[in-house]
């Protein structure tokens, strides 16, 4: 488990940008070593920011998707195509304008797919495509960089403060009932999954995330705040403007 670094920038939009540079720096070292690249997807507004950022910089960066593997860190558990559905929004930021093969964008299910509206053989279905694709190395592959938003009351994923999915240790994905925030149903990666990453990027930009901030980084109760458990197992990194800075 690593010290979370702290990277500040002045506004939401040099964060964004700064997020999305190294971000594809990573990808291109990983593509120059041979090495195929499990990147984890966020949804919330300074996620899909960073997403768009990528976009902007991927045709001039020459990165070659088909070493990437997209997988989420958590869904709204609505129809396919619904706006509010994180995979819905990074397609339209990214994926529907980049060159990656179908097969490596990993979605969880939707509330309209083939577990019908049952978010829990969802969550099970997701749990194995992980391990599908770890091929025998563990529950999930090896996520090269988890990308985590952080709610103003300190969820990360769809972990929220107080729930129970929280201390799941062993499921790699969990279903969500009663999320305080809507929807309220949702599949999420557990703690174990995702601080089983390399590097977890923890974003946040605004004032109203600076209290989540503050915790994340002061050793707070994961079950009050979520953040303060997501941690790579190589490095963990704050992304944060100066405004969501306020309280440190
Ligand atoms: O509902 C969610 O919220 C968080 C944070 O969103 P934000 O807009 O406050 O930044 C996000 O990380 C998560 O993926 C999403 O499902």
């Amino acid at each position: 488990m690593s010290t979370p670094q702290i990277v500040r920038h002045a506004d939401a939009k040099a964060l964004a940008e700064d997020v999305a540079l190294r971000l594809v720096d990573e990808i291109v070292r990983a593509e120059a070593d041979g090495r195929a690249f499990h990147l984890v997807l966020t949804g919330g507004g300074i996620g899909i920011a960073a997403l768009e950022a990528v976009r902007d910089h991927a045709a001039e960066s020459g990165i070659d998707w088909s070493h990437v593997h997209l997988w989420w860190g958590d869904e709204r558990f609505l129809p396919a195509g619904h706006p509010d559905r994180n995979e819905t929004q990074a397609c339209a930021a990214l994926i529907d304008a980049i060159d990656i093969p179908a097969t490596q964008v990993h979605p969880m299910p939707a509330a309209d797919g083939m577990d019908g509206d049952h978010a829990a053989h969802a969550a099970t279905r997701y749990s194995r495509e992980l391990a599908v694709a770890a091929r025998g190395q563990g529950p999930v592959p090896a996520f090269d960089v988890c990308l985590l938003g952080v709610g103003p009351d300190a969820h990360i994923a769809s972990l929220f403060p107080g729930l129970p999915q929280i201390g799941e240790d062993e499921a790699a994905t969990a279903p969500v009932h009663d999320s305080p925030k809507p929807p309220p149903t949702r599949i999420t990666l557990t703690l174990p999954s995702i601080n089983s990453s390399r590097q977890v990027w923890l974003l946040a930009s605004g004032e109203s995330k600076a209290e989540a901030v503050r915790l994340g980084l002061s050793g707070a109760d994961p079950n009050e705040a979520p953040v303060a458990a997501a941690r790579g197992t190589d490095r963990t990194v704050f992304w944060i403007d100066e405004a969501a800075a306020a309280r440190l």
